[in-house]
């Protein structure tokens, strides 16, 4: 029989925590430890509406949290501030963090690479769950061997906190793997309203969209003469990222570093 899989949840009332506490409640080898919530403090979440039946407790402070839960495993799913302060005490106190939170510097993220390696315990950051959009993160860096003009176009819901999202920072990063810097459209052009060309990543753009009825979309669109190429990804809903939380809590517990995206992992 397989171990038991001790977990903590960061953000629970939140649209991904509330899929995330249901997935570890319906996987036979994980077992929910423990919840890290912005109130509630003391109290059973089985007591917070929406989550009758679930009997652990609600923390406000993370390292109380792991000292009392002593969890093998912390899925955070909160804000880039917050997410960032539970990953590092997370790693702090041996607790293998899973973070789907976005948002986070390359400082950040480089900080807390280290501490995972001077730890020697696993941690995963990935800016996107769900396995279609690891292929079209994939799918862009091998296009853009061949397609030097690129533009991101990511959609999102507005009460979205980061942007450009995590997402679209990472394809960037992907393809910036495969391409030289490169400054797009005319060395001239000026913007006559400020931002009207994106976001620039290494002369890459990146336009940010919120509306509501959105959940989460991307299309990276190459162009060449005469020709273009979209490659475009959407969820339509939450549960769609959560067979990568899955596999990402089972992935952790063998892992000895951090591991920043999810495509090295699906392979
Ligand atoms: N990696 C992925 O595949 C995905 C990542 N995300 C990211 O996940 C994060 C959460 O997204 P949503 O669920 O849509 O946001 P949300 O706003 O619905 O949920 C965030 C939750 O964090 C809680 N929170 C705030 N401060 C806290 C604290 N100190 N301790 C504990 N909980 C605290 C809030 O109360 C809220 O319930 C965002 O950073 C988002 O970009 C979202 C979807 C997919
Ligand atoms: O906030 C969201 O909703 C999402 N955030 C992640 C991101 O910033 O890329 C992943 C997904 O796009 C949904």
């Amino acid at each position: 029989m397989n171990e038991m899989i001790q977990i903590v949840v960061a953000g629970p009332r939140g649209r991904m925590g509330k899929e995330a506490v249901k997935l570890v409640q319906e996987t036979e080898n994980f077992k929910l430890a423990g919840v890290l919530d912005r109130k509630n403090e003391g109290r059973l979440l089985s007591e917070v509406e929406g989550f009758s039946g679930v009997d652990v407790p609600v923390f406000t402070d993370p390292a109380a949290c792991f000292q009392q839960t002593k969890p093998d495993v912390l899925i955070d799913l909160t804000t880039p501030e917050k997410g960032y302060i539970h990953t590092k005490t997370a790693l702090e106190h041996n607790v293998r963090p899973v973070v789907g939170t976005t948002g986070f510097t390359a400082e950040q993220l480089d900080e807390l690479k280290d501490l995972a390696e001077q730890k020697g315990i696993g941690c995963i950051i990935a800016p996107n769950f769900a396995v279609g959009a690891i292929l079209m993160m994939k799918f862009s860096e091998m296009a853009s061997k061949y397609f030097k003009n690129v533009e991101i176009i990511e959609l999102h819901h507005d009460q979205k906190l980061d942007a450009p999202s995590g997402t679209s920072i990472k394809t960037a990063e992907m393809i910036a793997r495969q391409r030289k810097e490169k400054k797009q459209g005319h060395e001239n052009e000026k913007e006559t309203i400020q931002g009207a060309r994106g976001g620039d990543f290494e002369g890459m753009r990146i336009h940010s969209v919120r509306l509501p009825g959105l959940i989460a979309h991307q299309e990276v669109i190459f162009g060449a003469d005469g020709q273009s190429l979209t490659i475009r990804h959407d969820s339509y809903n939450r549960a769609s990222f959560m067979s990568g939380v899955k596999v990402s809590v089972e992935t952790v517990m063998g892992l000895d570093t951090l591991v920043y995206g999810l495509e090295s992992i699906i392979d």
